[in-house]
């Protein structure tokens, strides 16, 4: 299919549209120091199309006209605006929708990092975020194909990758990782961020809002001398 003329495929009136969606979803992230400095990002996948933003551009100023659509099965851009370059995240996004997410979120968050920084690296082990007996933990699905989210006893366990100096260069310890960890929804990149997915766009929204309310509150706990988990 050529890539021009395919503005329909982000023209809509309906405010849940992915192209009208991405954009007042990344504005909001913005107030929350997610997704400032052109840094971070949200992608959607719409039935067979993936809505993705540009790359380096101010992510709370984007307008439905800056989307690329994607094919899911081809790969192949339906849509390209001449004048940007998709998201470097966008293998990252597609390792999450490959895992059957139905929209993922990249954010610079910096209680993401600083969790990162505390989890000590521990040479050939994988790094992991764990937390305990704390409520928000309800807010984070048991994991793929089972039913309900986390109970209050339940741990919390969120995988941590290195960096790497270019964003899709993470996309293999990214997949790695969500083997590793099936259960999970969320992976830290140290000193960088983190990507939450999710089955629907409010599954990952609300999902990333819990994640960040418990990386908040384990820096404070942190710096308190308390202890994430009771052993
Ligand atoms: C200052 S942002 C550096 C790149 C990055 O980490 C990121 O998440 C943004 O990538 P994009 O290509 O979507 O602008
Ligand atoms: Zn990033």
């Amino acid at each position: 299919m050529a890539e021009e003329n395919q503005d329909h495929l982000i023209q809509s009136e309906d405010p849940q549209h992915p192209a009208n969606l991405i954009c007042t979803l990344c504005a909001k992230f913005y107030t929350l120091g997610w997704v400032t400095g052109t840094g971070g990002g949200t992608s959607i996948r719409h039935h067979d199309h993936i809505y993705i933003a540009p790359s380096g551009v101010q992510k709370e100023l984007m307008k439905p006209e800056d989307m690329f659509v994607m094919e899911y099965e081809s790969r192949n851009y339906l849509r390209r605006p001449s004048v940007h370059k998709p998201s470097a995240c966008t293998p990252l996004f597609l390792a999450a929708f490959d895992k059957g997410a139905g929209c993922c979120i990249h954010t610079h968050s910096q209680w993401a990092v600083l969790i990162t920084l505390l989890v000590e690296r521990d040479f050939g082990k994988e790094a992991c975020f764990e937390i305990e007996e704390i409520e928000q933990i309800k807010g984070i699905p048991k994991g793929r194909g089972k039913q309900g989210n986390l109970g209050y006893y339940d741990r919390l366990r969120i995988p941590i990758i290195e960096n790497t100096a270019h964003e899709e260069d993470l996309t293999e310890s990214l997949t790695k990782a969500m083997e590793s960890y099936p259960d999970t929804y969320a992976v830290l990149v140290r000193r960088h961020g983190i990507y939450v997915w999710g089955d629907n766009v409010h599954k990952a929204k609300t999902q990333c809002e819990s994640l960040d309310y418990i990386f908040q509150l384990a820096v404070r706990m942190k710096e308190l001398g308390l202890p994430w988990t009771k052993q």
